[in-house]
């Protein structure tokens, strides 16, 4: 990934850059008039490394982070990464690498994708890591928008540090663009599961569909459901499947992070019903509104959600346009006729299509699972951020972080 930069505005190896509308989707690192700041040319490329090192990390209630901490001299020293939420910050990950081989960041930058964290949610505060580790100066791409008015940057410089941001604007907001649209509109951030056949059935005729996807795949979104926060199925696949919908490991052993298992539909889910558990996990949500369904997750402090299906839950979610990440478990069978994955998404004229895109991080876009493909996806960007991220637009974290 090269982070736009024109070469004419080199001097002495140090790039003049200026930040334009540095919140908006349409940021540049343009060379101008205007708010001058200068980024070196090894901090440059230590942001497309950080970049880079963020698509490591999975999709869900936290953005994709990556940090690069580079020396007095300019070399990369150590880069880090975040993992999902409850795990490091890609800074505190960075600096613990570093301590695990003695390396001493004092007098080092620390350049980062999002604005260093100032608040303690399930890891300590960033702010307070870069501060221990003796490093002097940051730089970062976007402010975070669930810090408070005062966020990180703030606290890093009330301690000396020399912080500047911008760099690389424009490609850490569409590096998350999803999660940021989730933050401001105070919904969950939805990935949307498929297990389908060859010819894009999700049961036969018959009713059954367990199981289309190989075992790798089943481990896999077993995987998946440990580490969101609420997996939401419809009132219909309760009754034909009587799912469970735990997380569990090969040999049925529950993993140690249950989701939310939630039923959405207007039929009551019936007394002996698998779902209800003894864990009271279970919800049930009144209701055949995707925006009503996430909203009623959102206030229960829900802020990673995985529509498991059937069509018409599916559908919803996505003719509503609200799915952020599309994992697809392609078996190679036929079924010929039974469910379709989706039953209708409005869509009439071809120019009407919705257009997906395929996703590079969390392991990449394409990955053979066994006889299966996993298929990885995120909606196509059409336009800059309409609603770019601002302090005010996120309540503090709480499922995530
Ligand atoms: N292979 C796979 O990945 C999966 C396969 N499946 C399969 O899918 C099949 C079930 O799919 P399907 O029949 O579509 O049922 P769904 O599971 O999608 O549930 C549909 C029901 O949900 C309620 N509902 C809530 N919101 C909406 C909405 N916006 N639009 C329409 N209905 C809504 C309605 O019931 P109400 O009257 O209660 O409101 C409706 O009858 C099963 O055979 C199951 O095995 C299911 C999950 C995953
Ligand atoms: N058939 C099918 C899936 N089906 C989903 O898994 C649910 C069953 O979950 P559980 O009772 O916890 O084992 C079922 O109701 C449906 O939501 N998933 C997949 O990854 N691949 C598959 O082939």
């Amino acid at each position: 990934m090269a982070l736009k930069r024109r070469k004419s505005c080199r001097f002495q190896g140090r790039q003049l850059l200026r930040i334009g509308s540095r919140m908006t989707g349409a940021a540049k690192l343009q060379p101008d008039a205007g708010v001058v700041t200068a980024f070196s040319a090894a901090e440059t490329g230590a942001m497309e490394d950080a970049l880079r090192a963020a698509l490591e990390g999975p999709r869900g209630a936290n953005p994709l982070v990556g940090a690069v901490v580079i020396g007095p001299d300019g070399r990369q020293l150590v880069s880090g990464h975040h993992r999902g939420a409850g795990t490091a910050h890609a800074e505190a990950d960075a600096i613990a690498q570093a301590a695990a081989v003695g390396l001493d960041l004092s007098g080092c930058t620390m350049v980062v994708t999002l604005e260093p964290c100032n608040h303690v949610g399930r890891t300590g505060p960033c702010t307070e890591a870069i501060i221990a580790a003796g490093i002097t100066d940051v730089v970062y791409a976007v402010d975070d928008p669930h810090d408070p008015a005062a966020g990180g940057a703030a606290t890093l410089r009330a301690a000396g540090i020399r912080v500047r941001s911008g760099l690389g604007a424009d490609e850490a907001l569409d590096l998350n663009r999803q999660w940021f649209e989730a933050v401001a509109a105070k919904r969950p951030f939805v990935t949307l599961h498929i297990a389908q056949t060859l010819d894009a059935r999700i049961a036969a005729e018959d009713g059954t569909s367990q199981w289309i996807s190989s075992p790798e795949s089943l481990a896999d979104n077993h995987g998946i459901r440990g580490r969101i926060d609420a997996i939401l199925v419809g009132t219909q696949t309760v009754m034909v499947d009587n799912p469970r919908l735990t997380a569990r490991d090969a040999a049925g052993n529950p993993a140690s992070k249950q989701p939310v298992r939630a039923v959405m539909g207007l039929r009551a889910i019936p007394e002996d019903a698998a779902i209800h558990g003894d864990d009271g996990l279970a919800v049930h949500l009144p209701t055949r509104d995707p925006h009503e369904a996430l909203s009623m997750l959102y206030s229960s402090g829900i802020r990673h959600v995985m529509v498991e299906g059937g069509s018409s839950i599916l559908s919803s979610f996505l003719a509503a346009g609200l799915v952020d990440e599309l994992i697809v478990y392609l078996a190679p069978t036929l079924l010929g006729s039974g469910t379709p994955a989706l039953n209708g998404l409005g869509i009439t004229s071809l120019p009407d299509a919705q257009q997906w895109e395929w996703d590079a991080s969390d392991g990449g876009a394409v990955r053979t699972l066994g006889r299966d493909l996993r298929l990885h996806l995120r909606p196509q960007r059409h336009v800059a951020l309409d609603h770019p991220p601002t302090r005010a637009a996120a309540e503090p974290a709480q499922g995530g972080y």
